[in-house]
């Protein structure tokens, strides 16, 4: 069993409709229950601030601070688990737009968010990502890049450098007679880093199909199968610089193709993640919403097993809105399988009562305008 990681402390300053917010909690689970727009959602956007990116809403900064506050947002979290209790913090310095956050670790500047990952990792599942299944394929692309991320920091870079270059190569398709030297080295800079985005992103996928496969093989949550679809198609035997030197040849064999479509048609940033229900044997888009949703649980609860697995310590779940399209048995199962990851979930609801079988285990907290009480 991994290591138990919990928020001893949360504290939250000019945070959504939270002016100010500072509350104790302990290793239970936390269930927030309050009216529509009470803030249940806010306050766990800001626990997951705590993580790499823009949080589970993926907000712009400004409008992360408070309406009408004279300065920037901040989330402090005490953190008890990894290595004894370690304050993390993030905020803005100010409410204009573009400004970048920043991260302390005990008191001291952290220069990268990826250090915060040493200390705590924060995995969500929320009703936006209902629709996952059905939705367009950037958005498994962001979900699956998110499961990489969790486990390797460098994935993020790897994407952002990826995008850039591939930017750079569109530009100059655009260009009446581009340089061959100039395209050529930037599509063997994008071959190097989409080869080795595809090979993390086939990496994950087995390490998830592994758990998924048996995770969940009750009928409460069904198991799925995974794969990655388009470049390279699980072609992950191969060595990387074959890789490497087939995309390149697509990259340069493609330039007219893609210079008459003004973008790159071939590349990481067009695969696909494919999800099928294993006792269905059906694709997950086919699946009723009821079947999608418990597909979607069984990913998100193996991938905090997988992490908890893989690091030592469990993650914190923020799971909003988990119980409203689960019937009483499967959210009393839930709630036992939550518990059993050994670590600390945040849920939320509009009703106390949905979360009765969670007992002891929990610590049930009124939401209300932007204030917490019980
Ligand atoms: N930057 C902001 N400053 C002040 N209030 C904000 C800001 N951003 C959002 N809000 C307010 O926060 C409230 C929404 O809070 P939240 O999404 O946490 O609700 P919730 O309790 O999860 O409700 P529901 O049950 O409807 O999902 C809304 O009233 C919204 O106007």
């Amino acid at each position: 069993m991994p290591q138990k990681v919990f928020l001893n402390r949360l504290k939250l300053s000019e945070f959504r409709n939270y002016a100010a917010l500072s509350l104790a909690l302990d290793q239970r689970h936390i269930v927030l229950t309050g009216e529509n727009g009470a803030g249940k959602t806010n306050l766990m956007e800001a626990v997951s601030f705590l993580s790499p990116g823009r949080g589970l809403r993926r907000a712009a900064y400004a409008d992360v601070a408070r309406v009408g506050a004279s300065d920037g947002f901040s989330v402090f979290a005490e953190v008890v688990g990894m290595e004894g209790p370690v304050e993390i913090g993030t905020g803005t310095a100010g409410t204009n737009e573009g400004q970048s956050r920043r991260l302390r670790l005990n008191g001291t500047a952290a220069s990268m968010v990826d250090e915060l990952t040493d200390h705590l990792r924060v995995l969500w599942l929320t009703p936006a990502m209902d629709g996952l299944f059905t939705g367009p394929s950037a958005d498994r692309r962001r979900f699956l890049d998110r499961l990489v991320l969790s486990l390797d920091p460098e994935h993020g870079r790897r994407a952002s450098e990826f995008d850039r270059a591939m930017r750079s190569r569109n530009r100059l398709l655009s260009e009446f007679r581009p340089d061959p030297a100039w395209l050529t080295a930037i599509e063997k800079e994008m071959a190097g880093l989409g080869v080795s985005m595809a090979l993390a992103r086939q990496e994950m996928l087995g390490l998830l199909t592994a758990l998924v496969e048996r995770n969940t093989g009750d009928s409460v949550f069904p198991s799925a199968r995974l794969a990655l679809s388009g470049f390279f198609d699980n072609d992950s035997h191969r060595p990387a610089f074959d890789l490497e030197e087939q995309y390149l040849t697509m990259l340069r064999e493609g330039r007219p193709r893609d210079a008459a479509a003004g973008r790159t048609l071939d590349g990481p940033h067009r695969s696909d993640l494919l999800i099928r229900h294993r006792e269905k044997d059906m694709e997950a888009e086919r699946c009723s919403t009821g079947e999608q949703k418990a597909l979607l649980v069984g990913l998100v609860l193996a991938h905090a097993r997988l992490v908890g697995d893989m690091t030592g310590h469990a993650p914190i779940l923020l799971l909003d809105e988990i119980a409203a399209h689960l019937d009483m048995g499967r959210r009393a199962a839930l709630f036992d399988l939550v518990d059993g990851l050994g670590g600390q979930a945040f849920m939320t609801g509009t009703d106390r009562a949905m979360f009765d079988a969670l007992g002891e285990r929990g610590r049930f907290l009124t939401v209300e305008h932007g204030s917490v009480s019980g």
